[in-house]
């Protein structure tokens, strides 16, 4: 990928096969830092496998992985997971509250996080402090990932992995999450690698794209790559998915 920014993640000739099958092959690529970059491809191309190689859920059978310019082997398990977040689109939450919910990264460190840093979250991705003593169980899909979200601000990661996170939800919804990972990007300068089906959201919400298919990277740019695709298979892939 040719590039002004200096990657946050940097893959090369990354290999990962699971029970002699390989899932991935030989990715060689770079996601650059402070930018969102959109990950696409038909399922079963390895998405979700290759953002769990990027915090440490997975490993690489072969090949090297570079997390901020260090092996991804430097880190300590828990600190990459602090420095590289994940938002799942099941937004997996411990029955309680809401303010349980985003307390659980402080509660697992043996910490706590109080009702003013727990307010300002749930400000930051346009929730009242109201929702705080809220049920869990009483959000909307939207609610939920919104809160889901905020949790991944507490860790202040500097890298944050985003899968599917507005498939299940409605239209307003997905807008919502849309403009919220934008300004958390531009006003927290996190990186984010965003899987999703919805080209026209990977078009649009991407500063950079990569398109997988069958394991393999077959083309990275800017997202804009998406309207005129040089790659006859991407070509293909975007005319089925009528974007
Ligand atoms: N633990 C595993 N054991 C065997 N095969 C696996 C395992 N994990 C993933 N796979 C296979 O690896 C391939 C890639 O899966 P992955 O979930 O990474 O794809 P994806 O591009 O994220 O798909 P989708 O868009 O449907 O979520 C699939 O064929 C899947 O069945």
């Amino acid at each position: 990928m040719n590039t002004l920014y200096e990657p946050a993640i940097h893959f090369q000739q990354v290999h990962f096969s699971v029970n002699d099958k390989t899932i991935l092959k030989s990715i060689t690529g770079s996601f650059p830092k402070g930018q969102i970059t959109t990950l696409v491809g038909p399922s079963g191309a390895g998405k979700t496998t290759l953002l769990k190689l990027c915090n440490g859920l997975l490993s690489a059978t072969q090949g090297h992985i570079r997390i901020d310019q260090q092996p991804i082997s430097a880190f300590e398990p828990t600190a990459l997971r602090r420095h590289v977040g994940i938002a799942l689109q099941a937004a997996p939450m411990i029955a309680g509250t809401v303010w349980e919910n985003l307390a659980l990264p402080r509660t697992l460190q043996g910490k706590k996080l109080s009702q003013q840093e727990a307010t300002q979250y749930l400000e930051d991705v346009g929730l009242a402090k109201s929702f705080l003593h809220q049920s869990i169980d009483e959000l909307s899909g939207g609610q939920r990932q919104k809160v889901s979200i905020a949790r991944t601000l507490i860790n202040q990661s500097s890298i944050l992995l985003l899968d599917e996170i507005t498939s299940a939800l409605d239209r307003q919804s997905v807008q919502e999450i849309e403009k919220l990972i934008v300004t958390i990007n531009e006003k927290y300068n996190v990186t984010m690698i965003w899987i999703t089906h919805n080209l026209q959201q990977a078009l649009t919400i991407g500063h950079y794209t990569w398109v997988m298919m069958d394991g393999e990277l077959i083309e990275a740019g800017r997202s804009t790559l998406l309207n005129a695709p040089t790659n006859p298979r991407v070509a293909e892939f975007i005319q089925g998915a009528n974007l």
